[in-house]
């Protein structure tokens, strides 16, 4: 049930995303890296997760750059090649590192499988939302990928990583949907508002 109202608002809501021009999307990124930088939680992480914004999401590019600079460690998802798989890893990302596309055309970074940093030793992880709502609830791309790598996060109460979900204010909707499965936002961040999350 919920999974058909969970497909049905990610075709909506990403084709609001992509909808966007090339110029909002600049102004976006930058209003992100504003609110962000700001954040006591990314001022004091060492290890930082990140993507590569595709499908009209929004780019945390400028902010990995930054922390890479800082001398933070910043990481990327890799997802498994095996098409009956469907985990995902981080790997160490460097920004002028060459990327390779995964199947869906996302960068990926080369790295080793000893490379690998385990996702409980993360500090932070920006992760891309499709949708969210004023509680907190996230909507992924339906993959279940984030909800998977980071399901101890629901059955330990572990306080890392802190997961920062981005999103373009656009992306906002009344009311999701949620499944047992949904791992929790500690905060989610757009180029207007940071919200912090209540626990539940
Ligand atoms: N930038 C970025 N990187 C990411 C994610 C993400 O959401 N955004 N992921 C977060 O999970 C993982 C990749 N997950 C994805 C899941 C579905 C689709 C997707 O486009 N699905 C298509 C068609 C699928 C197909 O052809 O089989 C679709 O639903 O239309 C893309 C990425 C890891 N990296
Ligand atoms: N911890 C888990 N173990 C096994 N399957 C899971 C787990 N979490 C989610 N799934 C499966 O993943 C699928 C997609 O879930 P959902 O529609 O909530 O994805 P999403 O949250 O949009 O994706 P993502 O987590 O990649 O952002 C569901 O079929 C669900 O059963």
């Amino acid at each position: 049930m919920n999974s058909a109202i969970k497909s049905k608002l990610r075709l909506n809501l990403r084709a609001r995303r992509q909808s966007l021009s090339r110029e909002q999307q600049s102004i976006a990124a930058s209003q992100l890296m504003r609110r962000l930088i700001q954040l006591p939680a990314f001022r004091s992480a060492r290890h930082i997760a990140g993507y590569i914004a595709s499908d009209g999401e929004i780019s945390p590019a400028t902010l990995l750059r930054h922390a890479d600079l800082c001398a933070k460690h910043c990481y990327l998802p890799k997802i498994s090649q095996a098409a009956s798989s469907n985990s995902m890893a981080f790997y160490p990302y460097h920004h002028r590192q060459q990327l390779r596309p995964n199947r869906y055309g996302i960068g990926e970074p080369p790295g080793l499988h000893r490379q690998a940093q385990a996702a409980n030793k993360l500090d932070i992880v920006l992760l891309p939302l499709t949708a969210f709502d004023k509680a907190g609830r996230r909507l992924g791309m339906g993959g279940g990928y984030y909800d998977r790598a980071f399901a101890f996060k629901r059955n330990t109460k572990a306080r890392k990583p802190i997961m920062i979900g981005l999103a373009h204010h656009c992306q906002e909707v009344n009311s999701l949907p949620s499944d047992d499965w949904d791992i929790p936002l500690d905060f989610i961040v757009t180029d207007r508002q940071v919200m912090k999350v209540k626990k539940r």
